[in-house]
């Protein structure tokens, strides 16, 4: 089996890099870099990946070294390959993957499993809008998505980064969000049964437990059990949805009046008027009134970690 890094030296503000270098001093097997130099790069490289390695007919463990950004644009790139076998390195700021799913710690772990690799079947979400795309933590449209966009497009963030405290910029989109955000109308198909709620500050669309940088938003999904779970958030008024929003990183919301959520291989969130939507929290500039999300039952291959 083939040893592959893909590194975003920019994730994290810059503790991609800093990791990288801690590691390299310690392995003492072959591998192959490939070092990511702008947003969408990650996607193409993985796309030359699974060519050559389906070519070649050979695995290839492909270690993520960044954060979920990256992380999605290699999912992209590798959800049809039958050799890519993906992990990760926890790199960036949110890392809700590495939660999720299973990540490397430590370089004697690596060289462990490539001497007994292991492999595990996932699930990956598909969303279709204008366009179509793979996810592997969520999707989903509303005030998450707004602070998101909001924030990964602002100066204040890239100022805030040269500070390292990056995070800071969700925290003020956040506030001006819970300022200036309108609840929206939502019409939800989840298999054959259609749902409506009004006054809906979010609906997230889960393959894993976590969203947003460790909060537990969907604590019953799993990532083998070819489902996805919607999470409603409606009918709350401004600080009743902030209460909300803190009980989310222990998972306490789900028992909140207003706090719906459903199970199910396919959904259609209809809307009545555009909004910011998200995959993996990746912006999805999205010019319809409508989200269609499936499940693609274990069909992403990712590498079954033995902790040293
Ligand atoms: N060399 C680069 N320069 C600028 N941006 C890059 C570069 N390489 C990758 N990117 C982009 O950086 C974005 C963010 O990276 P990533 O998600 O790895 O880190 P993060 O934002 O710190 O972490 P998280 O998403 O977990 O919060 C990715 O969407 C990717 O497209």
């Amino acid at each position: 089996m083939k040893l592959v890094f893909i590194l975003n030296k920019t994730a994290g503000n810059g503790k991609g890099l800093r990791m990288w270098e801690a590691i390299k001093e310690k392995l003492t097997v072959p591998y192959d870099l490939y070092v990511t130099g702008y947003p969408e790069h990650a996607y193409r490289l993985t796309c030359q990946l699974a060519e050559q390695a389906a070519k070649e007919k050979q695995y290839v463990l492909l270690i993520v070294i960044g954060g979920d950004g990256t992380i999605h644009e290699v999912v992209n790139g590798c959800a049809d390959c039958e050799f890519l076998l993906l992990s990760s390195i926890p790199a960036g700021s949110g890392n809700d993957f590495a939660r999720g799913f299973q990540a490397f710690r430590q370089v004697t772990e690596i060289e462990a499993y490539l001497q007994n690799p292991e492999i595990e079947h996932v699930d990956l979400g598909q969303v279709e809008y204008t366009g179509k795309q793979s996810f592997i933590n969520n999707c989903g449209v509303g005030f998450d998505a707004f602070v998101g966009v909001k924030a990964n497009h602002s100066e204040i963030k890239k100022w805030l980064n040269q500070l390292g405290i990056g995070k800071l910029a969700y925290v003020y989109y956040a506030i001006l969000g819970l300022a200036s955000f309108k609840p929206f109308s939502l019409s939800v198909s989840c298999d054959e049964k259609i749902y409506k709620f009004d006054r809906v500050w979010l609906a997230t669309i889960s393959n894993q437990p976590y969203f947003g940088g460790g909060m537990k938003i969907s604590p019953s999904s799993s990532t083998n059990d070819g489902k996805l779970e919607v999470t409603i958030v409606h009918n709350l008024s401004r600080i009743k949805f902030l209460l909300m929003f803190l009980s989310v990183f222990w998972g306490g919301h789900t028992r909140i009046k207003g706090v719906e959520q459903m199970t199910g291989e396919r959904f259609t969130l209809r809307y009545d008027r555009a909004l910011p939507c998200h995959a993996d929290g990746e912006d999805l500039s999205n010019h319809t009134l409508q989200l269609h999300a499936i499940v693609q039952n274990a069909s992403l291959k990712i590498a079954k970690i033995v902790p040293c």
